[in-house]
């Protein structure tokens, strides 16, 4: 949703002629005035009732007047004329409704702010090869990022040197600024050396990132953003000491305010950001989204459906995309599941240069040019870059990206192995030879992953569900295979006092993004969640992915997996097997190269089960009852309703609650049962879930004695006599099973058996 305020004035001391100035003003639209994005305040993450916010814009200079009018009162907002504007520095406001025409006039170099340095030699050593912008240097550094991740580290060499990639590394390795930090370098470096257009004037896209999901473009744009304005907010943070000066070659300019750690943020001077960065997708307010397109983005983010719709009326916008520098397809293999392949194909036409629309013609040009042009590295000025990142491209789809170098005469015949073959085959490579840059490990598993399962069935796995919840705490994201089965499971650990919360494609966007900031801000959170959040989300410190049904792709599997164990932190995945599910989990392990044995079973307490079935069943039974109730109302009001709106008068006997549904009596023994069922349920969930064997009379006593796991701090708060361990540290390793019967097997192959000669 967007959302703005009307903010204060900034400017503390203004000047008599400004003030002058200013008393000319004109009535705007609200689509007019100059908003401007703001950071999204810490609280708003926090309960305060922000969540779910897109984001947050305020506008400065606005005066709010209430008229009289024959209609009625309303409300209109006058700006100050721009006529009147004092400098050019004001006039670095943006505002929507201008000339969209994209100058490029040279803005005053003063309009700039003042170029930073950034040591990266001593701060950053890691860092230091790929000599990236000092802004860039700043925000990696404020970010504590002190060494590239491997994939960041590998691609930056080619991005760098203008080459087109595809880069397929594991979920969670920091793939987003491997493709984005040779973006934003490029941008920023730009900025100083070249015209950019005015405040005034929309910005042309230079970058474009596709993205399957919302969720998915709204996080890369704020992670993007992060890195420029971390740079922008923390300038003077940093003394020489650290390093970091703000010396550049405009020193001297003007702008020793800016310098001083004393003079107060409000008279810094004001000027456009540097590079901007925004996301279009689907659910945004249109107005939000007119807003962003005409003021200009020089990255833009989308969803390949959003973008389209848009497209397909915005000209300029188009010519846009059809002159980018940067194209970049996150995610790439899951935007063709999505059914945006259409929308998809559509913006990539778009984005194709001197082809005649086939790809492969254009594949044999640029060959007999780089054949021409030997020397030529990457992509020429003015040119296209693409990069295609995912953590699941296969290797068959690897090869084929380098088609383009099959021998002449062969590639007309060629038909392209799936869709997705045949959508990367239309991408605009002007590269001749893609680097192709694969981190994936093997069997796709992420080092710092535990994965495990448990056999049951398919009636039992909510039970199972709540015991894997109360036994191993946590923040827990749980995939559903479809949203009937979030919405029968989220009233019942509702019920269980199970803070969880729904995410699917049927709810509001704003509804979404609230929930997943719930999800963030809650210790043991739990995300019920369909596969719309299965990629490429990165929400910090997801301990436990539960499988709750096995997921139909392999694909799916590791990047549902790849919600947890990001960044190299610690993550538990944990697939649920109902008896029809073995054969898909067999599936899933060969296509992955694996063993099904290899993951390991998650050990379950047969006896604490048995407890937690109870308090499940009558979770059900209340919940069955309320639902009945509410049903059966709606179905009456239903009648009435559509009774009035006919204008038809219902028989007696139908508009009574006497016959049809249950009588006033009836409805209040049915509340009165719901009540003493939820009464017996809040007595259940009071009492402590004792493990077989343990005395809470005598610690020390009992089989088990819970003393000593009390003293070594390994007691379980809910569970009592069970051992307070991370989830998938009492696993029973398959591999540790599967390693003594190998290390059996080597015994045999040392001693080398009886030869039976070669077959
Ligand atoms: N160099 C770095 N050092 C430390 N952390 C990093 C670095 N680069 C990125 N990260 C962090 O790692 C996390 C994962 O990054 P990112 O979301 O880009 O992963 P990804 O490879 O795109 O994952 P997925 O395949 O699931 O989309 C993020 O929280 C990001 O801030």
């Amino acid at each position: 949703m967007t959302s703005g305020f009307l903010g204060l004035k900034r400017k503390t001391k203004p000047s008599a002629s400004s003030i002058a100035k200013r008393l000319k003003t004109k009535h705007v639209l609200t689509d007019d005035l100059p908003w401007k994005k703001v950071s999204k305040p810490r609280e708003a993450d926090l309960g305060t009732g922000m969540d779910g916010f897109l984001e947050l814009e305020e506008v400065d200079d606005v005066d709010v007047v209430f008229e009289e009018t024959d209609t009625g009162r309303v409300v209109k907002f006058k700006v100050r004329d721009e006529e009147g504007s004092e400098d050019g520095m004001e006039d670095a406001r943006e505002t929507a409704g201008e000339s969209s025409a994209v100058t490029t006039e040279k803005v005053d170099v003063d309009a700039l702010p003042e170029p930073v340095t950034f040591n990266s030699k001593s701060l950053l050593p890691e860092w230091c090869p790929f000599k990236l912008h000092p802004q860039l240097g700043r925000a990696l550094y404020a970010k504590g990022f002190m060494s590239p991740t491997p994939i960041q580290a590998q691609t930056l060499p080619f991005a760098l040197k203008n080459k087109d990639v595809v880069g397929v590394a594991e979920t969670g390795s920091g793939k987003t600024l491997a493709y984005g930090l040779p973006i934003l370098h490029h941008l920023l470096t730009e900025v100083y050396s070249r015209p950019i257009p005015s405040s005034k004037t929309r910005r042309s896209v230079r970058a474009l990132i596709l993205a399957p999901t919302r969720e998915l473009a709204l996080q890369v744009s704020s992670h993007l953003n992060a890195c420029i304005s971390s740079v922008d907010v923390d300038a003077e943070k940093h003394g020489e000491d650290d390093g970091i000066s703000q010396k550049g070659k405009h020193k001297g300019k003007g702008k020793a305010k800016a310098k001083s750690p004393e003079v107060p943020a409000e008279d810094k001077p004001k000027h456009p950001p540097l590079v901007s960065v925004s996301a279009i997708v689907g659910g945004m307010s249109a107005q939000k989204q007119r807003r962003v397109l005409s003021r200009g983005v020089d990255v833009l983010v989308a969803t390949p459906g959003r973008l389209w719709d848009i497209l397909q009326e915005d000209d300029e916008l188009a010519s846009q995309i059809e002159s980018l520098r940067f194209l970049v397809l996150d995610e790439a293999d899951r935007m063709i599941e999505t059914g945006h392949f259409a929308e998809l194909d559509n913006i990539l036409r778009l984005t194709l240069r001197k082809s005649d629309g086939d790809v492969i013609d254009s594949a044999d040009k640029l060959e007999e040019e780089s054949d021409a042009e030997d020397t030529k590295e990457g992509v020429r000025a003015g040119e296209l870059q693409t990069f295609v990142f995912s953590a699941t491209l296969s290797k068959d789809l690897q090869k084929n990206l380098k088609r383009r170098n099959r021998p002449k005469g062969t590639k007309k015949n060629q038909k392209p192995a799936s869709t997705l073959d045949d959508l990367l085959l239309r991408l605009d490579f002007r590269d001749p030879s893609p680097a192709v840059v694969d981190l994936a490990p093997v069997g796709t598993v992420v080092a710092t992953l535990k994965e495990s399962r448990v056999d049951c069935l398919s009636s039992d796995k909510d039970a199972y569900l709540y015991y894997f919840l109360l036994r191993y705490p946590g923040r827990t994201l749980v995939f559903l295979s479809a949203i009937d089965g979030i919405r029968r499971l989220l009233p019942l650990l509702a019920l269980l006092n199970v803070p969880a919360f729904p995410l699917h494609s049927q709810l509001e966007q704003r509804q979404r993004l609230k929930n997943l900031d719930r999800f963030k801000s809650t210790q043991n959170g739990v995300l019920l969640a369909t596969d719309v959040a299965a990629r490429g989300l990165d929400v910090p410190a997801v301990d436990h992915v539960v499988h709750y049904q096995v997921p139909r792709t392999a694909d799916t599997y590791v990047h549902r997996n790849g919600r947890t164990a990001r960044a190299m932190r610690r993550g538990f995945s944990l697939v649920m097997c109902a008896p029809d599910e073995r054969k898909l989990v067999r599936a899933l392990m060969h296509n992955l190269g694996r063993q099904e044995d290899e993951i390991a079973e998650m050990p379950v307490e047969l006896y604490m089960l048995d407890k937690l079935k109870a308090r499940i069943q009558l979770a059900r039974e209340i919940d069955g009852s309320q639902h009945k109730a509410k049903k059966e109302k709606h179905e009456r009001n239903w009648l009435r309703e559509a009774a009035e709106a006919m204008e038809i008068e219902l028989d007696s006997d139908l508009a009574s609650d006497d016959d049809e549904g249950p009588t006033k009596q009836q409805q209040k023994a049915a509340g009165a049962k719901v009540a003493g069922l939820k009464a017996q349920l809040k007595t259940m969930l009071a009492q402590p879930l004792i493990a077989r064997g343990v005395s809470t009379r005598y610690i020390t006593s009992g089989v088990r004695s819970i003393a000593d796991d009390i003293v070594a701090g390994e007691y379980h708060e809910t569970m009592v006599g069970m051992k307070k361990v991370e989830a998938g540290d009492d696993l029973v390793s398959a591999k540790v099973h599967k390693a003594k019967k190998s290390a059996v097997k080597e015994e045999y192959e040392e001693w080398g058996g009886i030869d039976h000669g070669e077959e």
